[in-house]
């Protein structure tokens, strides 16, 4: 008989977590495939973190379930922490401990440990490796982090914005790295607010909003494979109905959002007609258009459009 599939890296669902009167997370489901990197997106205080926190068993579900390879990150703790790796954003517990004793102190409590100087060279650490992590710039703080959430060698790692801070070589290093990881079958769950990272890196997006999963899917299928957009931005708020009499202007083939008073989406197969059209609209309303922009619709768009609101 062949084996029963394994169980997915994480699977959370009806999650339900509150702080007091505050519902951070709402009847949240969530499926992580082993061996993909799976971005998890939102606004802050969409309930990402809490989200996580959960996964990596710093809080208890208060409604719902959560399984993370296979295990309840409550109850199975002990059994699950030395097979995960989790990056977390601060790490101020370590401010006086050196850069490499604090890499081989993490390594040693690990039973097959990566080698520390080759995790540390590759990651550009050996030059800071006798400062203490309260001394090291944000970048070199952000990338020690990841190293010792790698250290142990997990089949699944957490990394919660992992670049923050990062310059552009870090940020690439950064990038081979996670995917080098999953070339070795690690999973992958990544948090960021940096939208050419998700779509460069994740093979699944997560978009996550007042508490639930909102869309998901690859990269493309939630751009719809390169749909053109315009964005339009003019230098005074637009005349009330504007949205609408665009939007009759152009056609039911092509979608307006608004989002903000000086700012409108243009969703659908634009081209060169369409912008010519925008543009003697502006003129009809005596708008002035401080930008009007034609281009592939991007993660950026989608989560406009979902949210109204943007990432950072
Ligand atoms: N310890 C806490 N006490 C009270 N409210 C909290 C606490 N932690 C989070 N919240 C609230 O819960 C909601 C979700 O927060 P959470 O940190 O999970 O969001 P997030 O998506 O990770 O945001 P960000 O992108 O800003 O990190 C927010 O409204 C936040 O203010």
């Amino acid at each position: 008989m062949p084996d029963a599939a394994p169980s997915p890296a994480v699977e959370v669902t009806g999650l339900v977590m509150r702080y007091g009167e505050k519902t951070a997370v709402d009847h949240l489901d969530l499926r992580v495939e082993r061996g993909t990197i799976t971005a998890v997106l939102g606004p802050n205080g969409a309930g990402k973190t809490t989200t996580l926190e959960t996964c990596e068993g710093y809080r208890a579900p208060q409604q719902g379930t959560v399984r993370v390879l296979g295990l309840d990150p409550q109850r199975e703790r002990r059994a699950l922490l030395p097979r995960i790796g989790v990056m977390l954003q601060d790490g101020g517990a370590w401010s006086g401990v050196r850069a490499l004793e604090m890499l081989r102190h993490v390594a040693r409590l690990h039973a097959h440990p990566l080698d520390v100087d080759a995790l540390a060279d590759r990651l550009g650490l050996g030059d800071c490796g006798r400062t203490p992590y309260r001394r090291l710039s944000g970048g070199q703080q952000q990338r020690l982090k990841l190293a010792l959430a790698l250290v142990g060698r997990p089949e699944l790692v957490f990394v919660d914005e992992p670049t923050a801070g990062m310059d552009p070589a870090a940020r690439r290093t950064t990038w081979e790295l996670l995917r080098q990881l999953r070339t070795d079958g690690v999973t992958v769950v990544l948090t960021t607010h940096h939208m050419d990272e998700a779509e460069r890196l994740a093979d699944l997006i997560h978009i996550i909003d007042r508490g639930r999963v909102i869309a998901s899917g690859t990269p493309l299928q939630l751009t719809r494979g390169g749909t053109s957009t315009i964005r339009l931005v003019v230098t005074k708020p637009f005349p009330v109905g504007a949205p609408d009499s665009l939007q009759a202007s152009l056609g039911g083939h092509l979608e307006v959002t608004t989002i903000s008073d000086v700012s409108l989406l243009i969703t659908g197969p634009a081209d060169s007609t369409t912008l010519a059209v925008v543009s003697a609209w502006c003129e009809e309303q005596r708008v002035l258009p401080e930008s009007l922009n034609l281009g592939q619709r991007t993660l950026e768009d989608v989560f406009l459009e979902l949210t109204g609101r943007g990432l950072a």
